[in-house]
Order: C-alpha cells, then structure tokens, then sequence
C-alpha cells in the first residue's frame, strides 16, 4: 500500500561523515535519523560483532515506539601486506582517541617503501539492524571496494583514510572524489544498497 511521508530508519553513529553519506545514498521513500544513543566501547573482533553491538546500543536507547529499525555501521581499512592492519582498530589505530590524520600517518610510516604490489587496499563495511526496543537482529549486510594506497594524501574530501585510497580503475583517491562520486563505488554504498533492498525499503511507499 503507497504511503505518502518517507520510512525511518534510525541509525547508531557517533560519526558526522557517515551520517551524511547515507543521507545522500537513501532513496526519497527514506529518512536518515541519528540515534542520540551515547557512545558504546567497540569490544568486539570483527567488524560484524562491533555493528551489532552499535545497532543494540542504539536500539536500547531508542525514545520511540518499539519495533523500528535501527542500524549501525562498522567499517574499516584492511592491508593485507600489513597483516590486515588497521582492520576493526581504524578508527583507533594511533591510539584511543587519535585523529583520522594520526591515523593516516602511522599508517603510510608503516607503508613507507613498500612497493606497488604490496600497496593494496580494501574497505570493508558491515551494516547490522535490529529493532528497537528489543534489538532482535533483522538483517546484516556487508560491501567492499578495492584499491590501493597512494604513497602521500591526494585531496582532504571525505573523512578517514580517504586522502589515501585509490579505487581500483581511478588515479584519483576517495578524498579527491565529490561525495557523489564515492557514493557509486563505496563499501557503504554497497553495504546500505542491499540493506534497503534485503528490507524491501526502496519499494514505492516503503515497507
Ligand atoms: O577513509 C575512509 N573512508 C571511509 O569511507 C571509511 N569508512 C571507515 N573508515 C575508517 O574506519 C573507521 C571506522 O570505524 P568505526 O566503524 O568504528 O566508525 P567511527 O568510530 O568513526 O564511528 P561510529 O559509527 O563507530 O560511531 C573510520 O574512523 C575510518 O578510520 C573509513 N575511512
Ligand atoms: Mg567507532
């Protein structure tokens, strides 16, 4: 049956950026709120566990009435020729509270004079929703996109290692991209792209 206002979906994040690039990937039938849930540690080990734990975080919190979906994004960086750092610790990997620069740069110290082949890169994404009140789980989904990283940043677009990383296909880096741009190809883009499709949200009307 068509609806006329757009479907909610509450999201769990404590991070600006990606609030803004799911605004920009939802289709008009649906509305981006952030959740005002207080920020949860991150104790789990994979990029799935540490989702879950932000989506039940932010269901638990939810003021409205149950049974809404709420979802929460893990995403990361892995390098494989580093072991798969910095993995589930991206947004830590300086330290507990260091910033996406110190981030990049302990990474591209890590990388420095490594050559071409061992440049590769890839961003992993792992949406989780649940429902609020309950936080039973009802979907989980994840997205990639391969690359590379530059040997020094290219643009300040974007946020994270974005000045970094260079998509496979392209010579420019995600943080010389327009927001548009990244958001054909990006792991989230892909991630929330078969979310709404696995929660038939994009149908006319929603769900
Ligand atoms: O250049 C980037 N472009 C991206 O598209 C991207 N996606 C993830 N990342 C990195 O991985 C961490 C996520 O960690 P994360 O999922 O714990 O998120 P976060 O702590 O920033 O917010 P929250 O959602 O947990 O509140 C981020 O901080 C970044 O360092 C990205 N870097
Ligand atoms: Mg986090």
């Amino acid at each position: 049956m068509a609806e006329s206002s757009p479907k909610v979906l509450y999201l769990g994040t404590g991070n600006p950026h990606k609030v803004s690039e799911f605004e920009r990937l939802a289709p008009a039938s649906l509305s981006i709120h952030p959740s005002p849930a207080p920020p949860v540690p991150e104790t789990g080990a994979t990029f799935f566990s540490n989702a879950f734990i932000k989506a039940r975080n932010a269901a638990q919190a939810f003021p409205g009435p149950a049974g809404q979906i709420v979802f929460a994004d893990d995403s990361g960086l892995i390098v494989p020729a580093l072991g798969g750092e910095p993995g589930v610790l991206s947004a830590r990997y300086a330290g507990e509270n260091a910033t996406d620069l110190e981030n990049r740069e302990k990474l591209q110290r890590k990388m420095k004079g490594l050559p071409p082949e061992e440049r590769g890169a890839f961003f992993a994404c792992v949406l989780v929703a649940v429902q609020s009140g309950s936080g039973r789980l009802v979907a989980a989904t994840a997205g990639y996109v391969f690359g590379k990283i530059a040997r020094g940043p290219m643009g300040d677009g974007g946020f994270g290692y974005d000045p970094l990383f260079i998509p496979d296909g392209y010579h420019v880096s995600f943080g010389l991209m327009a927001p548009e741009e990244k958001n054909r190809i990006s792991h989230r883009a892909i991630a929330f792209r078969r979310l709404v499709s696995l929660l038939a949200l994009q149908e006319e009307g929603g769900r």
